[in-house]
């Protein structure tokens, strides 16, 4: 039984693992060009993205929080961001590969239906 615990484990973790690849050069020019056309920019001297966001009022800024909040615990996947009143600002990488993965480009693409929401 242990055994098997431990199996289901490592999978877990190497599925994880496998998933945040870094992004290739190919891969890049695809899944990148809609969110620097939505207002995301490279961040300098880092491999991640930037955004800022801008709401009503601190009410619908951390509304939008709490949304994002919630999917980055489901996927373990967070994003490194700030909060004062209505302006939310956002960067993300994958700290695990010290870059941008497809786990951030997922994040990014919630982040901007989310921001929709009011
Ligand atoms: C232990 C935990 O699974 C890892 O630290 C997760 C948590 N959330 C994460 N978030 C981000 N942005 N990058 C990661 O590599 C990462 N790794």
């Amino acid at each position: 039984m242990r055994l098997i615990f431990r199996q289901v484990r490592q999978f877990g973790k190497m599925a994880s693992e496998a998933k945040r690849a870094k992004l290739t050069a190919e891969e890049r020019d695809s899944v990148l060009s809609p969110l620097k056309s939505a207002g995301w920019v490279m961040v300098d001297g880092r491999d991640a993205i930037y955004k800022e966001f801008m709401f009503k009022n601190f009410n619908q800024a951390f509304g939008f929080m709490t949304r994002v909040a919630l999917l980055a615990e489901k996927m373990d996947h967070h994003p490194e961001w700030f909060n004062v009143y209505n302006k939310v600002q956002i960067t993300l990488s994958t700290h695990d590969v010290s870059g941008l993965s497809d786990k951030d480009v997922k994040l990014a693409n919630f982040i901007e239906k989310a921001a929709q929401v009011q």
